[in-house]
Formats: C-alpha cells, structure tokens, sequence
C-alpha cells in the first residue's frame, strides 16, 4: 500500500498530525458515534474493484466455491483470502486505530489487532439490501468503492451490548446516512444499522470489521456497559433518578418530624413558664394576705 495513491490528502495530513482536533477537522459526526469523512482516491477505488471483479471471473472460470464475507450477504468476497490481508492490517494498524483510539477507546479502539476485510456488492443480479444488524466487530470501517448507484442508504439505530441488541430506539438514535464513493464511514461494531435496497446501478462497499482481542477478554468479566450501549446508560440513569427522588422523600420526611418535634418542645416549655409564672403570683397574693390580714 503506497498512502499516497492510496488515501486523499486532508485524510493523510490528519493521520500524520494524529490528534483529536486534525481528526475532527476532515470528519462530520452527524449522528453520536457515527463518524464519516473522505478517504480513499478514487484511483485506489477503481484498482480494488477491478481486483475483485478479476477475483470473482477466475472464481468462476474455475468454478471453485468461495467463502463469502458473512453470513448476511450472498455476494461479495473476502479481500483477506486473495492476498490482501498484510496491506488490511496496515490500514487498521496505521489509519483506523490511531482514529478509534480517540474516539472509541470505551471498545478497545486503541488495543485493535485483528481484523475482517470484504467487500460486498449490491445491485442487479447481487444483493439487494442488507438486513439490520450488529457487526462481528468493535470498530467497523465501512468505504464506499462505487460504482454508480441509487439507494443503499446505510440507516443507524444506536449502540447496543448483547443484552439489550432487540431494544427500542430513542428518536436521537435514528439516522440514515447516504453513501458516496471514496466517502468512509467509520462506527462501533454494536452500533446498529443495516442497508437499504440499492434500487438501480451497482454498489460495492469496502468493509473492515475491526476487533480488540483484549475488549472481548475484559468483556467476559463485565455486567454493564453504560459506557457505549445506549440501554445500559438509559437503565443507569433511571436507577439514579429513583435514587434521587428517594433520598429527596426521606428528607422532606425527616425534616416535618424534626419540625413537628420542636413545636411540641416549645409548647412544652410554654406551658411550663405559664405555671411558674402562675404559682409564683399566687404565692405572692397569699402572702400578701397574709401579712396585711
Ligand atoms: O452495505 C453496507 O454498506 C453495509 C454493510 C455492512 O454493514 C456489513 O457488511 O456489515
Ligand atoms: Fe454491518
């Protein structure tokens, strides 16, 4: 892989300069999580198509049977098995993890060390659309290829663990996304999407799936996930808010019984001046009388 051919300019300036603010200014984050900016030259993108596309004419020539890239799409090929792997681990090494690092450390973005690379292809005679999911993944690097097409709108429903994947989504989790040649997409494996129908033309996206060895070991020994699934965080903070109120109910509870208590005491004390005070004029009469009788 040769960057410069490879990657558009802005892309390798902010991959060099290796900060949040030279990342955040070639990327839009429209959606939380969800980040997408311009990456690959649209040469890089016409030799890896015509690479698969030579794959798949020899595949059928030959008429061997494939492994294909998941088990969601009928079409496509995984990049790893015609000599791609070395030049795909260099690009999650050297371009996606320095990214994820920043931005999704909370999945081991900065401990990535193996991947899945594939490209899958929509349009006639391919696959139409792709169901929703989550990605076998902890960061997933989605580029599109081209070619010409309409539709295949990536759409996003927020990021869920294992416990909570079949959730609702909250109305800030809903997002669709439109691809564009050369575009990238870049998301955490549990962020929930699927593609819609490419519905003319011929799709062909590059995809990265992206996995820490270490997150998945520490994962084994954790029951929540507030820190990136959007139902553990809306759990955690409905356990805090009851909590709250708990705690507000006691007080005002604690507060009326002192304040009930410390009128009786005054009453008390009042009442027991006012005998004082009743028997010492009393006394003072009868003595009175006394000395004048
Ligand atoms: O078609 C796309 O752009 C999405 C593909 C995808 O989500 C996947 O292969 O995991
Ligand atoms: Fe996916």
């Amino acid at each position: 892989m040769h960057p410069t051919s490879t990657f558009v300019p802005s892309f390798l300036k902010a991959i060099t300069d290796n900060t949040e603010e030279s990342f955040r200014s070639i990327m839009s984050e429209p959606s939380p999580g969800v980040f997408t900016f311009e990456m690959l030259q649209p040469s890089f993108c016409e030799l890896l198509v015509s690479e698969v596309e030579n794959f798949e004419k020899w595949v059928n020539e030959a008429k061997f049977r494939i492994m294909r890239p998941n088990t969601m799409n009928r079409y496509g090929a995984v990049l790893d098995d015609f000599g791609l792997e070395t030049m795909l681990d260099k690009m999650m090494e050297s371009f996606v993890r320095p990214i994820s690092k920043v931005f999704f450390s909370e999945v081991g973005g900065a401990t990535l060390d193996s991947h899945h690379g594939f490209v899958v292809e929509y349009g006639k005679d391919r696959d139409v659309d792709l169901g929703f999911h989550v990605d076998d993944s902890e960061v997933t690097l989605n580029v599109c290829l081209g070619k010409q097409f309409l539709g295949g709108e990536l759409f996003f429903r927020g990021t869920r663990c294992d416990k909570h994947v079949n959730t609702g989504s909250q109305s800030e989790e809903i997002f669709d996304y439109t691809h564009a040649p050369g575009r990238a997409v870049l998301h955490r494996g549990r962020h929930r999407h699927g593609a819609r129908a490419t519905t003319s033309g011929h799709r062909i996206n590059l995809l990265l799936w992206c996995r820490s060895s270490v997150f998945r070991e520490m994962k084994k020994y954790q029951k929540e996930f507030s820190s990136w699934c959007g139902e553990c965080l809306r759990e955690k903070k409905e356990r805090q808010r009851a909590s709250l109120a708990a705690t507000k109910w006691e007080t005002l509870v604690a507060i009326y019984f002192l304040t009930v208590h410390d009128k009786r005491v005054a009453e008390e004390r009042e009442r027991i001046y006012d005998m004082t005070s009743f028997c010492i004029i009393n006394a003072g009469l009868v003595l009175f009388m006394l000395m004048y009788s």
